[in-house]
């Protein structure tokens, strides 16, 4: 259960990475040590910080940097790749066009998803097919966020091999039937800055991002260097800051991940208010479980809890499927 907690940890991977595809990794004393780091993060905020991933920073940048350069041009040239129910959700959508419980979200993006063959999952997966729509410019585009994603699909499936022995499961817990075939999503997106129209005027700052849950297993945020943007709930309902750290990835527990562990861990809500007067560029990858895995509390995970199961089991293609279906009104 979420903590009081003040601030958000910063634990460095990188002893769990060295011995990641190694099946007695559990005795390792520096994987050790990373598990209960990871443990008392994930019990007590749901958020940490990773450094050590392996991800070089120059990446990390260029994604950012693309991204902005994509949210500069012109709009029209923006809706060429216009996000539609008919394309899978896929696509750009306009400041304002993504709605948080009922409110409309001062941010623009773009949405990419793992791409799911037609049928695949019968009506099921129907309202997510389609092909990701990438922009022409700024070129490499799509080489680029390509290549950034098989990055953070390999990352986060290593991290949740630490989750899954922090759980007391196999490593290997959250792969197979559960993610050996992890639904991704990818999210570009930017934050305009306040701005004052007048001298005289207060700048009024807009929610960029209402207060929400992920709704995966783990979301990996990458986030602009020079601006405190995202916040996050500590169990008294204060919203902490996660300022940024460069060269780390935010990471964070989403509804999937709170289900297994029945409520052991928890998808902590955030939210995102630029309160600066600069343009905010993030992008969140969500490493989720397989498009049709039925989810249920871990047995292992219930004995921790008392028992009983605290949760009922979620497909997370229908969840998916009707938070998107609520967030675009088409
Ligand atoms: N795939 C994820 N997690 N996307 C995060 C978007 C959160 C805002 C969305 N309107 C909502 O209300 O969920
Ligand atoms: O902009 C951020 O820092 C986080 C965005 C976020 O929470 C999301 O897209 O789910
Ligand atoms: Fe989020």
């Amino acid at each position: 259960m979420a903590t009081d907690f003040k601030s958000i940890p910063i634990i460095d991977i990188g002893p769990l990475l060295a011995k990641c595809d190694d099946p007695k990794m559990g005795q390792d004393s520096g994987v050790a040590q990373v598990v209960k780091q990871l443990d008392q993060a994930c019990k007590e905020a749901g958020f940490f910080y990773v450094k050590g991933h392996g991800i070089p920073e120059t990446i990390l940048k260029q994604v950012k940097n693309l991204t902005r350069k994509f949210f500069e041009l012109p709009y029209e040239e923006k809706l060429k790749i216009k996000m539609t129910a008919d394309s899978g959700y896929r696509g750009y959508q306009r400041i304002g066009e993504n709605i948080t419980k009922g409110v409309p979200d001062m941010h623009e993006a773009i949405d990419c998803y793992k791409e799911l063959k037609p049928g695949m999952y019968g009506d099921l997966g129907k309202p997510m097919e389609g092909c990701n729509q990438w922009p022409i410019q700024p070129t490499n585009f799509k080489m680029l966020m390509e290549e950034y994603v098989s990055l953070c699909t390999e990352l986060s499936r290593n991290i949740m091999r630490g989750i899954a022995l922090a759980l007391g499961c196999s490593p290997y817990e959250f792969e197979g039937e559960r993610a050996g075939n992890a639904f991704w999503v990818m999210r570009l997106i930017g934050y305009p800055g306040v701005h004052s129209t007048n001298g005289s005027d207060i700048p009024k700052e807009d929610i960029g991002c209402g207060a929400h849950t992920d709704y995966g297993l783990l979301t990996l945020v990458n986030q602009d260097d020079d601006i405190t943007a995202l916040q996050v709930r500590n169990h008294s309902g204060e919203w902490i800051s996660a300022p940024p750290v460069p060269g780390t990835f935010v990471c964070n527990i989403g509804d999937m991940l709170k289900i297994y562990s029945n409520g052991l861990y928890e998808s902590t809500l955030h939210q995102v208010i630029n309160s600066s007067p600069k343009y905010r560029v993030c992008v969140a990858y969500f490493y989720e479980t397989n498009f049709d895995t039925a989810v249920e509390p871990l047995d292992i995970c219930k004995e921790r809890t008392s028992g009983a199961k605290k949760f009922e089991r979620a497909v997370y293609g229908e969840h998916l499927v009707k938070k998107v279906q609520t967030n675009f009104v088409y």
